[in-house]
Formats: structure tokens, sequence, C-alpha cells
């Protein structure tokens, strides 16, 4: 049996930098975390998600966030997905990047958001990512003792070919730090993680921050887990919180042989391939 215990950890985004991480740090040292194999953090978690923010929170990898999130990894001995933070490359370009940490603290996995978050839906939420931030350009899985994860930020999800991708390079679990907002949420969250979820044959996680009416964004929160079928297993409400979900992979090869639709694809017809 490939059960992953995975903690989601819904966090509150304070101005101050280290406070979003001294939280991260407190709720991993609770006793009732004390056994999980994987934890995961909300897209931008230490930064408010405004684009006025991210040059002025931006620190190049291997910086102090890095660092912290590399020893918390390794002094608890988990897979930790530091959700997402401001990263600047050495020509000065900033990326909403999800580094991912193995048992021992060693970066195994990194994605840059690729797609930017630029809407204006009148009314509601206005954003414009592409203000401040410079896309990513890889398709992001990576290895852990029980299967391959695929890991993307937030908007990215809305792509389905991205997820599918993922899926093809042999995720069974898709992973998603993610901040959605009071426009989008209601309607489009639990139903994006649930179809991506019956469309792949994959476990998908969404992590978000809680919801802080005095920022300048409001997250739609409701961190959700949701299983190969389409099934929710775990959906938080907009306050924080850590809750703890089983993954069986397993399920994943039991669905993927009853419902055997990804084989029935008609690639003599039609073929989704990388270019990149
Ligand atoms: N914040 C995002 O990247 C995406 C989002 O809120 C949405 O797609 O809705």
């Amino acid at each position: 049996m490939a059960i992953i215990k995975t903690a989601i950890l819904q966090t509150h985004v304070y101005k101050e930098k280290s406070l979003s991480i001294t939280q991260a740090e407190e709720l991993l040292a609770d006793p009732e975390l004390k056994n999980i194999d994987l934890a995961v953090l909300p897209e931008m978690f230490c930064c408010p998600y405004e684009n006025k923010y991210f040059p002025e929170y931006a620190e190049p990898e291997g910086g102090d966030t890095w660092e912290k999130c590399s020893w918390l990894a390794a002094d608890h001995g988990i897979y930790l997905i530091a959700g997402s933070v401001p990263e600047r490359d050495e020509a000065g370009h900033i990326y909403n990047t999800s580094y991912v940490f193995d048992r021992k603290g060693h970066q195994i996995g990194k994605h840059r958001k690729m797609h930017l978050f630029d809407i204006d839906v009148k009314g509601g939420q206005y954003f414009k990512e592409s203000d401040t931030l410079t896309p990513g350009d890889q398709v992001t899985v990576f290895d852990t003792e029980f299967g391959r994860i695929g890991l993307c930020i937030c908007y990215d999800f809305r792509f389905p070919e991205l997820a599918r991708l993922m899926t093809d390079k042999g995720a069974e679990i898709i992973i998603v730090p993610a901040a959605f907002n009071m426009t989008t949420g209601p309607l489009h969250w639990e139903l994006m993680f649930r179809q991506r979820a019956v469309d792949n044959q994959v476990y998908t996680i969404g992590v978000a921050p809680a919801r802080d009416m005095n920022a300048g964004y409001h997250s739609w929160g409701h961190s959700i887990a949701a299983d190969p079928w389409g099934k929710v297993l775990m959906q938080m409400d907009e306050k924080p919180g850590v809750k703890i979900v089983e993954l069986d992979l397993d399920e994943v090869k039991k669905v993927r042989e009853q419902l055997p639709f990804l084989k029935h694809r008609r690639e003599d017809i039609y073929k989704l391939s990388q270019i990149k």
C-alpha cells in the first residue's frame, strides 16, 4: 500500500515575512503532524499577493526562505512543497516559484508559474501578474518513494493541457499551491479540482492562503483534496487551519484499470505534445 499522509497548511499571510515562516514552523511542530509524509503550503505563503510586494519580498534560490524551508523538511523528515515565493534570478527577473524539498531537505523540484494571472473581470477581480513577474517554461513532476507527483501554481491549473502533460509524465497526484479569489473561487475552485482529478485519474490538492479581508487581495481559501473519482475528500473554509488527508496511490491504479479511458485516447487522430 502506498498511502501518503499529507498535511495541508492553509496559513495566514503576514506583512512581515518572518511571521509567516514562523507560523509554518509552529504548525509543523504540532504533535498531530508527527507522522506525516508530505506538507504543502499556499501560493505566496510569505508575501502578500500583490504586485507591489513581489519585487520587495523576492529572494534568490537558496535565500533565507529557501534555507528555512529546506531545514523544516529535514528537521521533520518530510517532503515539503513550500507553497510559492517570489524568486529573483541573476538577471533580476522575478518568478512565482514553488520549491520542493525531500526528507533530507534537498531540493528535488522547482516550478515557476507558467501562466501568469492577468485577468480583468468587470465588477470583480483584476490582477496583472505580468506587471512584475516573468513566466516559467517547465512542466514539473518529481519523484518520491510513493510515486510521481505533478506540481503547478494556481492559474496554471486552468490549463487542462498542463495537467494532462503531467499525467502523461507519470503523475498520480497533482499539487497546486493556489490563491483563487472571491470572483472566481465560488464557481470555479471546487469544480476545477474535481474535474482535473476525473479527467486525469489523479488525486488533486489545492492549498490556498486563509482569507484576510484587510489584505489587498482576498483569497477564496477552501483548500481542497479530491480523489481520482472526483470525490472531494476534504475542503476547508476560509479560515486558517491544518488538515491531514491520506492519499492511497493504489486507488489511482484501481480507477485506471476499471475505467481505462486514458488508454482509449485516439492518438492516431489527435495528440498532445510538449514542444519545449
Ligand atoms: N491567482 C491565480 O493565479 C488564479 C486565480 O485566482 C484564478 O484563476 O481564478
